[in-house]
């Protein structure tokens, strides 16, 4: 991998985005390469949750916009839509993803962020969506992640605006789920990490399907996967492990079958 580097460590995968003299700018390449990472965490049994984040200043500063002089119309479409699936694909991951925003989470930084299920950043950070100065608007999913996760009001004023706003501003709206000062950043983020990793893994992908594909059905048919999974939750070891650990007054000892 030549755009990010991959680790694993106790359980979590690492995607590090790795271009800090271009703000870790997302290039075709780099998609490339996320896309393939999370291919090979999504198989990998000693991967239970997986952490994105930056190297350097920045998280990501967004598409990479020196590719965007060659493009016209129908390879703009093409470059959205290779952004738009690895986003895409980040969010269906049937295990937890954080963003750990460590700098600038801007235009396709940002929608990255947005695609994971939880995002800590850094007091220092700024996040906003400024592709609308380019003459564009987000296009790796932000208009219809953002406007879900925060509400149309102020969703479409950092769309529109194309403002920065400090972490601690993306806290009070809902964007982010943590703040923390820079040098706490990786401490934080283990930390709530691995309340994760202590839960069921089979109980947090079926939870995070229910979640992600209910909201976006008609609420009988989210209230329906909702009853249907709890009922497959009940075939797993790790139920029969919960139950007899809260009855034995114990700590559940999770094992993910
Ligand atoms: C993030 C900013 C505000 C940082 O500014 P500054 O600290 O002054 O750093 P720079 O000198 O601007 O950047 C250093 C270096 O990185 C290159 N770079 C930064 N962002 C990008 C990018 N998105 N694509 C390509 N290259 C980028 C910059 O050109 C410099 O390279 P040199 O070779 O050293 O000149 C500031 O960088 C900024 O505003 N960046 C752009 C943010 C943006 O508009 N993002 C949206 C992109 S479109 C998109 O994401 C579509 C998907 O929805």
């Amino acid at each position: 991998m030549e755009n990010i580097s991959v680790k694993k460590e106790n359980k979590i995968g690492w995607i590090i985005l790795n271009r800090p003299d271009k703000l870790n700018a997302l290039s075709l390449a780099m998609l490339t390469e996320i896309e393939e990472a999370i291919k090979q965490f999504e198989v990998d049994n000693e991967v239970n949750l997986v952490i994105f984040t930056g190297n350097g200043k920045a998280f990501s500063a967004g598409a990479d916009i020196s590719q965007f002089k060659e493009l016209n119309s129908i390879s703009a479409i093409n470059f959205a839509r290779k952004g738009r699936k690895v986003m895409d694909y980040i969010e269906s991951l049937m295990k937890p993803t954080i963003a750990m925003i460590n700098g600038y989470a801007l235009g396709g930084g940002l929608e990255l962020a947005l695609a994971c299920d939880f995002r800590i950043s850094a007091e220092e950070a700024q996040l906003g969506l400024p592709e609308i100065n380019l003459g564009i608007y987000p296009g790796f999913g932000g208009t219809q992640r953002l406007v879900r996760l925060i509400g149309k009001a102020k969703a479409m004023e950092m769309m529109m605006t194309g403002d920065r706003i400090s972490s601690k501003e993306a806290e009070r709206i809902g964007l982010v789920n943590k703040v923390v000062p820079l040098s706490n950043l990786e401490e934080e983020t283990l930390k709530f990490a691995n309340k994760l990793l202590e839960k069921s893994p089979i109980s947090l992908a079926i939870l995070k399907s229910v979640i992600l594909y209910g909201n976006d059905s008609p609420i009988l048919d989210g209230l329906n996967m909702e009853s249907l999974g709890w009922g497959v939750a009940f075939s797993t070891q790790d139920q029969k492990e919960g139950v007899s650990a809260f009855l034995e007054k114990r700590k559940p000892n999770f094992k993910g079958v």
